[in-house]
């Protein structure tokens, strides 16, 4: 006998790069697993940084799993949503309109049932619902890289709907941002936004929670920057490493958040923050791998991946060296604690924790008074598309019991 159905998520994805789409190949591949658990996310909008693809009944079916499929051979061909046209039962809107019509989506979802918000979304979609439907909730979650979602992210919280973040961006940007994104701390998870799927967040929380403050945290929190600082130990240039990064999934759309040491310093702010200090970016010491005439505003992503990271391939090639006839490792360290926080390139001896790491893992030593002389140590694979969209999953699911049916 079938698993009645407990909960239903509506979600809407902005970003279906990566990470969005092995989302949304989880989330179809999931579903025999969800079923048995009585959950089911129903994916009713799908938005790109120009188009939003919403279904047109977000109370009954959402967008169906042959389109979804559909959708991520479409994006990982390179080809825009509008290609999707005439092959299924959608609205797709462009910006500007395409991001007003996530707000209408989120703004009417996002709030339990009615009836003037279900008029509102009959007018916004151009659609008729049943008066029997009830109207559940959303959530937004965002695989983007970018900024730009952070207002609507704000908007969302405002109309009651959950969110889930990959992006560390919206958290990581002005200070009251973060505040008003985890004022509701129980509709958020941004499992995703340090150590891609390692419960990293979640202990934290669980430690703060307990009343145990923790005093310091440190660890390697580049999938990235791990994965390159092995291969070079393995001979290899730092050039090919990088590329061999970007092509699974490691680094950020541009690498030079990664090598500039920026998504770790994102990760160390979203840490800080959680544990409660009120700093931001400027206060935050970060280590660039590369020169500034090799930055964003001076070299394009595509001239650097093939011409400015050849560049730096001697100099690293002699760190590595150098740190090699101490019996060292290089290895960039994240370190938070109360009197600062500072992420950066650091020599290690080749059997401590950190330097015994390979390729894309993450390692992670909370310190608190419960482990003070032996921290919580957290461990595994940091980095790829895989799995930091199976920690988006996780995130999701674990919303799953403010999603109950009632009646
Ligand atoms: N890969 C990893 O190991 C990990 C990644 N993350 C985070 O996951 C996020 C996604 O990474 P990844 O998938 O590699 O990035 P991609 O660059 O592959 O994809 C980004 C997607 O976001 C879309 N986008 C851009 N602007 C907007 C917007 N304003 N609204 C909606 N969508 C928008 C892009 O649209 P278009 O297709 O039109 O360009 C694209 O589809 C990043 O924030 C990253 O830091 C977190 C942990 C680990
Ligand atoms: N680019 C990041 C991806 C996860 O956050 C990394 O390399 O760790």
């Amino acid at each position: 006998m079938p698993t009645p159905v407990k909960s239903v998520l509506p979600v809407v994805l902005l970003g279906c790069g990566g990470v969005g789409r092995h989302l949304l190949r989880h989330i179809v591949s999931c579903r025999p697993l969800h079923a048995d658990q009585g959950v089911s996310i129903r994916v009713v909008g799908v938005a790109d940084s120009s188009s939003l693809l919403v279904a047109e009944d977000v109370y009954s079916s959402g967008l169906d799993d042959a389109l979804l499929t559909h959708l991520c051979a479409a994006k990982a061909a390179g080809s825009p949503l509008s290609s999707l046209l005439g092959q299924g039962h959608f609205q797709l809107f462009q910006n500007p309109e395409a991001r007003s019509k996530v707000i209408d989506a989120a703004t009417t979802l996002g709030r339990t049932t009615d009836l003037n918000d279900i008029s509102d979304f009959e007018l916004n979609f151009h659609i008729s619902l049943p008066h029997t439907y009830s109207i559940s909730g959303l959530v937004l979650v965002d695989c983007s890289a970018t900024y730009d979602t952070v207002s609507l992210l704000k908007d969302a919280v405002d109309h009651g709907c959950c969110t889930v973040l990959a992006n560390k961006k919206p958290l990581t940007g002005a200070y009251e941002d973060f505040q008003k994104l985890v004022s509701n701390f129980r509709r958020l998870r941004f499992e995703s936004t340090v150590g891609a799927g390692l419960p990293v967040i979640a202990s934290v929380t669980r430690i703060i929670a307990s009343g145990d403050p923790v005093s310091r945290i440190v660890g390697s929190l580049s999938g990235t920057l791990g994965y390159v600082m092995s291969e070079l130990e393995d001979g290899k240039r730092f050039s090919e490493v990088v590329k061999t990064a970007k092509s699974l999934g490691y680094t950020e759309p541009d690498p030079r958040d990664d090598l500039g040491g920026m998504d770790v310093a994102r990760k160390a702010l979203i840490l800080a923050r959680l544990l409660g200090q009120q700093i931001s970016m400027e206060n935050i010491s970060v280590e660039s791998l590369y020169p500034i005439e090799l930055g964003p505003d001076t070299v394009s992503t595509k001239d650097f991946l093939e011409s400015g990271l050849v560049q730096l391939d001697k100099t690293m090639e002699d760190r590595v060296k150098a740190a090699s006839s101490r019996g060292n490792v290089l290895r960039y360290v994240c370190e938070i604690e109360s009197t600062g926080c500072q992420v950066g390139l650091k020599e290690l001896p080749k059997d401590s924790a950190l330097g015994r790491l390979r390729g894309s893992d993450n390692v992670v030593e909370i310190y608190s008074r419960c482990y003070e002389s032996s921290p919580l140590v957290i461990q595994g694979a940091g980095a790829g598309n895989d799995t930091t969209a199976a920690g988006v999953l996780a995130d999701l699911i674990d919303l799953q019991d403010l999603f109950q049916k009632t009646a």
